[in-house]
């Protein structure tokens, strides 16, 4: 069955407009894994707006499940946090500096030596390394060459398409997945999934070995509560 990681950077974000310490963003980790959730998943950036690099490194203390750190590998504190902390996972994202939130994946062609360097230093470091990219045969491609273990597929234009034609929004993924499989790439995917469309990518894509979910997730949970959103998302994965 396809795992969630929750994402917990909105718990941070919304820490960080008061100061303080509430929510405790170590706490929604903890809860994240009580509730349910395969693991946790975080994205610092340079700035620091939402999740920290100090919350980075005591997450990993409690982390019971799986870890996974996305972020933009040419930034040389994200390299250097990713190797002291060691997550299971780390998942390279092209963004640019000051970016409102990811909104593209890797030209895994243009960026393929530095990929090729990149992956290299985190795999030998023991770490599982996926690199984001859009729904493309030729990024794919490029992805495999690169010795990345997995891809995650950047899932905005699937959200965005699913609500006027599921199986349009999907067919993309669909192709791009297959693919990925049978080059042996693991697949991961991602951004502006919810409780609406989770179901149906996985349910079409059913070999999706992990979701990551935070934005959605975090709303849901304030009406809904945590631990019963944590649940809900996770009855969307079972495709059985
Ligand atoms: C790569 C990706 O799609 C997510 O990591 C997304 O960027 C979440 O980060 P924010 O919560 O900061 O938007
Ligand atoms: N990799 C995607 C992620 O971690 C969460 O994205 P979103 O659910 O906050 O859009």
């Amino acid at each position: 069955m396809t795992k969630l990681s929750v994402n917990i950077n909105k718990f941070a974000t919304l820490r960080n407009s008061r100061g303080g310490n509430r929510p405790n963003v170590l706490q929604a980790a903890i809860d994240a894994q009580k509730f349910g959730a395969d693991g946790v998943t975080v994205h610092p950036r340079p700035d620091e707006r939402h999740i920290r690099y100090d919350d980075v490194r005591q997450i990993k203390q409690i982390i019971t499940t799986e870890f996974n750190i996305e972020g933009n590998c040419r930034e040389q504190s994200f390299v250097d946090l990713v190797l002291e902390v060691k997550p299971d996972q780390v998942t390279l994202v092209p963004d640019t500096l000051g970016q409102l939130t990811s909104d593209h994946g890797w030209d895994t062609i243009q960026n393929k030596k530095y990929l090729i360097d990149m992956i290299a230093v985190f795999k030998n470091a023991g770490i599982r390394t996926s690199i984001f990219v859009d729904p493309e045969i030729r990024m794919i491609e490029g992805a495999v060459e690169t010795g990345t273990d997995r891809i995650e597929l950047y899932t905005e234009g699937y959200a965005k398409r699913y609500t006027t034609d599921p199986r349009e929004a999907v067919q993309q993924y669909l192709v791009a997945a297959t693919r990925a499989r049978s080059m042996g790439l693991g697949i991961n995917a991602g951004h502006d999934l919810d409780l609406q469309n989770l179901h149906y990518l996985v349910q079409t894509i059913p070999w999706i070995d992990e979701v990551s979910i935070g934005h959605a997730l975090v709303c849901d949970a304030l009406y809904l509560g945590y631990e019963n959103a944590v649940q809900l998302y996770k009855r969307q994965l079972n495709v059985e």
